[in-house]
């Protein structure tokens, strides 16, 4: 179990904002932080990596104590056993794939080179810089890197914001691979609902330094069944006036569903819940067999 019970005070254009998150992490589990720009996410991602450090609290992964700001005790993020993949992959652009990956080796592994390279596809890559490669190839590159010094815990940090959706689908596929075949703990910060919902286990949706909601990716998303509305969740991707009404388009699942808005609190990338009370539906089966 990763526990994050972390305070720290940022400072944004809007002004003072109080981070102060209590977050348990499963060992083994595919967890993923959502919520809207600016709530703290990333702060939460580098603070466990041990590139922020917290005003107050601790750290803990398991029974190693990672930051205690009582004890004073703050583990460099070399020794945290992370693998980190930043939004922007942050490769090294002097240097060749192979490069990439064998500068962050501890000890010299030909052979796990060779393992990455083939696991993420990139053996016919090598000795290429990343400039020649595509947004898909060097985010695969970046997950081999973060791969290199077999962390137990695996954190992304928006990976798929500059990849088309058919890279971005195979790309998952491989990262559901790679987190079970080499049994690690993920977080994942998405703006992507559909995204979070196809790769996770666990959602935490933080807004303005707080956690909002947590739960199993099912419940979070899907109508809790605590009342027999039919519900789901989606996220408002535009808002608009038309015939004197305002509304929202939402996506949720693969649909962009048009809805009237009443409160003009809205804004574009909040994650909402779409209900319907009289909901009477019907059912027709679509296969023969
Ligand atoms: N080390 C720091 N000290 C003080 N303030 C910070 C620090 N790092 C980030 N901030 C501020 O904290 C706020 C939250 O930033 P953060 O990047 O964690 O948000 P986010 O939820 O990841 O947003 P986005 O989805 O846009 O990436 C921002 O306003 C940022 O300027």
């Amino acid at each position: 179990m990763y526990k994050i019970q972390v305070v720290k005070e940022l400072h944004s254009s809007e002004g003072k904002m109080v981070l102060d998150v209590d977050i348990s992490v499963k060992q083994g589990s595919f967890t993923s932080i959502v919520g809207k720009s600016g709530a703290g996410k990333t702060t939460i991602l580098r603070m466990l990596a041990g590139l922020v450090k917290p005003d107050k609290g601790s750290i803990h992964s398991g029974e190693e104590i990672w930051f205690d700001s009582n004890t004073r005790k703050n583990k460099i993020p070399q020794d945290r056993s992370i693998g980190f993949v930043f939004q922007d992959f942050a490769l090294f652009p002097n240097m060749s794939v192979l490069e990439n990956l064998k500068c962050v080796q501890s000890e010299k592994d030909e052979r796990q080179i060779q393992e990455l390279l083939s696991l993420t596809g990139l053996t016919g890559l090598a000795a290429c810089r990343p400039e020649a490669l595509s947004g898909g190839q060097k985010q695969r590159l970046a997950i081999a890197r973060a791969l290199v010094r077999k962390p137990k815990l695996l954190i992304l940090d928006e990976p798929f914001s500059a990849i088309d959706q058919d890279t971005r689908l195979r790309l998952q596929q491989e990262i559901l691979r790679i987190h079970k075949l080499y049994n690690l703990t993920t977080i994942l910060v998405s703006h992507e609902l559909a995204d979070v919902l196809r790769l996770s286990d666990h959602v935490i949706e933080i807004g303005n330094g707080k956690i909002l909601r947590q739960g199993r990716t099912d419940l979070f998303f899907f109508n809790e069944g605590k009342t027999d509305q039919f519900r789901m969740t989606g996220q408002i991707v535009d808002l608009f006036f038309e015939s004197e009404e305002y509304y929202a388009n939402v996506i949720a699942g693969n649909m962009l569903i048009k809805v009237k808005v009443d409160d003009t609190s809205f804004n574009i990338g909040d994650i909402v819940h779409l209900a319907l009370n009289d909901f009477n539906p019907t059912i027709k089966r679509i296969n023969t067999t």
